[in-house]
């Protein structure tokens, strides 16, 4: 039996081509997580850390190393499990150099992150292929990036959104000084 509205919405479906609602769907599948249940508001609650960690993997070494990480140098985990920070820079050149330096200094470790270089931004991303997961190794990188963003003058924001660095005002007000100080 169809009712009036039911008529109206199938009248209106036999008009909207198949692939136009599978295609929405398909590539933008619901976010929800099958590891957590929604939370309260509906949305899903990521997954623990723990079972963020590759198999063989020291949990308690790993879970804590990155919980210090997150704690004192403003790297995140993903909802997918990937470790992610974003550094702020001065100029894209700064950029450019703290990309070539994680890259060299990951490709002798063997263990590559994903990079994404932007104006005065670089995104870096781990997580270990095999075994898949969260490793020490990915670990080790972010040291080593947050080592390398030392030397190229990188800021970030720590767990509670403060600066790491002088302020983004002080430093261009500083290059300046230095700037009209030049003969
Ligand atoms: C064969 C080669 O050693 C492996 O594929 C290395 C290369 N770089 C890597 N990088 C990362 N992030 N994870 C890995 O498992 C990995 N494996």
């Amino acid at each position: 039996m169809f009712t009036p509205f039911r008529l109206l919405t199938r009248t209106l479906a036999s008009h909207i081509p198949r692939r136009a609602l599978t295609r929405s769907f398909t590539s933008h599948p619901p976010a929800l997580s099958s590891a957590s249940p929604p939370s309260p508001e509906g949305e899903a609650s990521p997954p623990a850390l723990e079972t963020m960690i590759a198999k063989g993997e020291d949990i308690s070494f790993v879970s804590a190393d990155i919980s210090t990480l997150i704690r004192d140098s403003g790297w995140k985990v993903l909802p997918d499990g990937r470790l992610h920070k974003l550094f702020k820079l001065q100029s894209y050149g700064d950029v450019l150099r703290l990309h070539t330096l994680i890259g060299k200094e990951s490709d002798k470790r063997n263990h590559h992150p994903r990079m994404v270089s932007g104006y005065r931004m670089l995104i870096v991303r781990f997580k270990t292929h095999k075994p898949v997961g969260l490793t020490a190794n990915d670990v080790t990188g972010a040291r080593v990036a947050d080592e390398c963003a030392g030397k190229c003058r990188a800021r970030w924001e720590d767990a509670d959104g403060q600066s790491n660095n002088v302020s983004w005002k002080e430093s261009t007000v500083l290059r300046r000084i230095v700037v009209q100080q030049k003969p």
